[in-house]
C-alpha cells in the first residue's frame, strides 16, 4: 500500500535531484495550493462529493458479488430486504445518487479553476505593468505575453480537470486498494506484483517529460516574441522586402518548437498503453490463480467476479494519471515560470515609496552625474547642470551622445551609479516615482496613442472634463484637425493610433502633455515629425505651455531650440558645451559648427 502510494507520489513528485529543485519543487506546489486557499469552502465541498462518489464506485462491485455468491451459486431465499430485486433497487439508486454528484462537483470545481486563473492573470498583468524599463530592456515582450496567455491557460486546466480528478483517482485507489484486501490479502498481492515495475517505467519516463516540457514552453515563448516583433514591424519588413527571410527565421523556431512536441507525443503515447498492458497482465494473473483457488473449491466465483472489476477500476485511474502526469509537469513549469516573475519583488517598481511630493516647483540638478545601462560602459561621464524653475534648457549632440538617457534619468526609469540628481533640491531617489511622473510630462518622438477616442487618450484615466479637454487641444493646436473630424473629441482611435498621421498623433501628444498639469515638460524630439506649417503652430502652443514650467528640450533641428535659456551640448556622454545659443555662437566651438551642417 505504501508503495503504491509512493510510486503515485513520485509520479507527481519529480524526483529529488538537488535540495534546492526539491525546495524549488516543494515551494511550487505550496503556491499552487496557495491559490486554492480562499475557495476551500468550495473545494471541500466538491472533495466531499468525490468522497461519495467513490464510495459508491467500491460498493456496486461488491453488491454484484453478493448477488452472484448469495443468489445466484448458493440460491439463497429472500429474506426482507435481502433480495435480487432490492440489490437492483440500491444498485440504481447508488448509480443515480453517484451522477447527480458528479454534476455538481464538475461544476463547483471548474468555477473554482476559473475563479482562480482569472485573479492569476490579473496579477501577472498587475506585475508586468510595474516592471521597470531596465527590466523590460532585456525581456523580450513574447516573454511576457507567455506568461499572462499560455503558462497561465495550463493552470487553468490544472485546477478544473487534472487536480480534482487526481484527488478522485488516489480516493479511488485507497478505496480499491482497502476493499480488496479486506475481501482477500492473498488475491490482491498476486493482483499488484506489477504494480512496482510498472511505477519504474513511469518515473523514468518522467525526468525526461520535464527536460522536454521546459524546452516546449522556451521556444512557445519564442514564437510569441518572434510574432509580436514581426507584427510591430511589418511596415519595415515588408518595404525592405524582408519576408522570405522572416519566413525562414520562423520556420526554424516553429520547427524546434514541433521537435519538442513530437517527443512530447512519443513520451505520453507510451504511458496508456503500457498501463494497458499492465491491467491485462495483471487480470490474466488474477483470473489464472483465481481458478485453480475455485477450483479447489478455497474461493467464491463472486470474489473473482469483483477482484476482476476492481482490478479495471484500479488501472483506469492508474493510466489516467499518467496522461495527467504531463499536465500536471507542464503546469508545474508553467506554475515556475509565473511566480518567477510574480515573486521578483526586488525588481519590480514600488511608485508609492518615498517622499510625497504634490506638486514639484520645477528645480532640476545634475551634480556630477555617472551612469551606465549595463555596469560596463558609461553612457554618462561627469555631466553637471542646474535648471532654474521655468528655464527652458536644451539638449544636444550627435547621435547616441546620451540626450535621451538624462530625460530617463529625471523620470526615475533607471538609478544612476555616481553623483546626484536632486529635483527642488531633494535627491530622486527619495522621492515617490509616483509624484515625480505625476509632476513631469514627456512628449516622445514616437506618439503612442492607446485603442479608444481621442478624449481618453489626452485625459489618460484622469479625471478631466471635456471642456478642459478641448482647452488643451486648442492649446496644443489639435483642433485644427480634430474640428474636421464628425465626431470631434470622440473620433475613434485605433490600435497604436494607426488611423492617425504621425504629425497629428504629436498634436495630440502634446495635449496628452499639457493635460496632466505638469511643473516641468519634456520634449524628446517631439517636433521631428511635423512639418513646418505645423512646427509654426506647435511652437506657439510650446509658448503658451511652458510659460513658467520648466522644460527640456531635445532636438536634432537646432532652429526649434535657439531660443533655449541654456544650451548644453553633449559628445559621447559629456557636456562639451554649455550657454544660450549667441554665447556658444560666439565661443565659435562644437555648437556652432552642429548649426553650419545643420543650415547648411
Ligand atoms: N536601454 C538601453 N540599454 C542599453 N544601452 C542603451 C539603452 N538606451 C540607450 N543606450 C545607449 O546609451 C547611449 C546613449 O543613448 P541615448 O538614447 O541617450 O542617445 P541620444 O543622444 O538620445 O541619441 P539620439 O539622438 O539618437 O536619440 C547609446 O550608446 C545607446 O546605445
Amino acid at each position: 500500500m505504501r508503495c503504491i502510494m509512493n510510486n503515485i507520489q513520485k509520479m507527481i513528485l519529480p524526483k529529488k535531484q538537488s535540495n534546492s529543485r526539491k525546495d524549488k519543487k516543494i515551494s511550487t506546489i505550496k503556491k499552487l495550493f496557495s491559490l486554492t486557499v480562499p475557495h476551500y469552502k468550495k473545494i471541500l465541498l466538491a472533495l466531499l462529493f468525490v468522497l461519495i462518489i467513490n464510495v459508491v464506485q467500491i460498493i456496486k462491485p461488491y453488491i454484484l458479488k453478493v448477488v452472484i455468491d448469495d443468489f445466484l451459486i448458493k440460491r439463497m431465499s429472500a429474506n426482507g430486504l435481502y433480495s435480487v430485486t432490492s440489490m437492483s433497487i440500491l444498485y440504481l439508486t447508488l448509480s443515480l445518487i453517484s451522477a447527480i454528484l458528479i454534476y455538481f462537483q464538475v461544476n463547483i470545481i471548474n468555477r473554482v479553476g476559473q475563479k482562480i486563473i482569472k485573479n492569476l492573470r490579473g496579477r501577472v498583468f498587475k506585475t508586468i505593468q510595474a516592471l521597470p524599463l531596465h527590466y523590460l530592456d532585456k525581456t523580450s515582450s513574447g516573454r511576457l505575453i507567455t506568461r499572462a496567455t499560455n503558462d497561465v491557460n495550463e493552470l487553468n486546466d490544472l485546477y478544473s480537470e487534472v487536480l480534482i480528478s487526481l484527488f478522485k483517482d488516489v480516493f479511488l485507489l485507497v478505496g480499491i486498494v482497502s476493499a480488496m484486501f479486506l475481501m482477500n490479502v492473498e488475491l490482491t498481492l498476486i493482483s499488484f506484483i506489477v504494480i512496482p515495475i510498472m511505477a519504474y517505467i513511469v518515473v523514468k519516463l518522467k525526468t525526461k517529460l520535464r527536460a522536454n516540457f521546459v524546452d516546449m514552453k522556451h521556444y512557445v515563448g519564442k514564437i510569441n516574441g518572434f510574432m509580436a516583433e514581426t507584427i510591430s514591424g511589418m511596415k519595415i519588413i515588408q518595404i525592405f522586402r524582408g519576408e522570405k527571410e522572416k519566413q525562414k527565421e520562423f520556420l526554424e523556431i516553429n520547427n524546434d518548437y514541433m521537435k519538442t512536441t513530437f517527443l512530447q507525443v512519443k513520451y505520453n503515447s507510451l504511458l496508456k498503453p503500457a498501463a494497458e498492458l499492465f491491467q491485462s497482465f495483471a487480470t490474466a494473473l488474477l483470473l489464472w490463480y483465481g481458478m485453480t483457488r475455485i477450483t479447489n473449491q478455497t474461493l467464491e466465483l463472486g470474489v473473482l467476479y469483483a477482484f476482476t472489476v476492481y482490478i479495471r477500476q484500479f488501472f483506469n485511474p492508474i493510466s489516467d494519471l499518467a496522461e495527467k502526469y504531463t499536465s500536471i509537469q507542464s503546469a508545474l513549469v508553467s506554475t515556475d515560470r509565473i511566480f518567477d516573475l510574480l515573486d521578483e519583488k526586488e525588481i519590480l517598481e514600488d511608485t508609492d515609496i518615498g517622499l510625497s511630493l504634490d506638486t514639484i516647483h520645477g528645480e532640476i540638478e545634475f551634480k556630477n552625474v555617472w551612469f551606465s545601462y549595463d555596469n560596463e560602459e558609461w553612457v554618462l561621464k561627469d555631466v553637471s547642470f542646474k535648471v532654474k524653475k521655468g528655464e527652458t534648457f536644451a539638449f544636444v549632440g550627435e547621435t547616441g551622445a546620451g540626450k535621451s538617457t538624462i530625460i530617463n534619468l529625471i523620470n526615475g526609469f533607471y538609478k544612476i551609479q555616481k553623483g546626484e540628481i536632486l529635483i527642488d533640491g531633494i535627491n530622486i531617489n527619495d522621492i515617490k516615482l509616483k509624484d515625480l511622473r505625476k509632476n513631469i510630462s514627456v512628449v516622445l518622438q514616437d506618439s503612442f496613442l492607446f485603442s479608444g477616442d481621442i478624449y481618453m487618450n489626452v485625459a489618460l484615466n484622469n479625471d478631466i472634463d471635456e471642456k478642459e479637454i478641448q482647452e488643451f487641444l486648442d492649446l496644443s493646436c489639435a483642433s485644427s484637425f480634430i474640428n474636421n473630424f464628425e465626431k470631434g473629441i470622440h473620433t475613434p482611435v485605433m490600435e497604436r493610433g494607426n488611423n492617425f498621421s504621425s504629425g497629428q498623433k504629436q498634436l495630440l501628444s502634446f495635449a496628452r502633455a499639457i493635460a496632466q498639469k505638469p511643473s516641468v515638460i519634456i520634449l524628446d524630439e517631439a517636433t521631428a515629425n511635423i512639418d513646418t506649417h505645423t512646427e509654426k503652430l506647435i511652437q506657439r502652443g510650446i509658448n503658451n505651455i511652458t510659460k513658467d514650467r520648466t522644460t527640456l528640450i531635445i532636438a536634432h533641428r537646432l532652429s526649434t531650440i535657439r531660443s533655449a535659456d541654456k544650451i548644453i551640448v553633449l559628445k559621447d556622454g559629456e557636456i562639451v558645451e554649455a550657454g544660450s545659443d549667441q554665447e556658444l555662437i560666439d565661443n565659435g566651438g562644437y555648437y556652432k559648427s552642429m548649426l553650419v551642417h545643420n543650415y547648411s
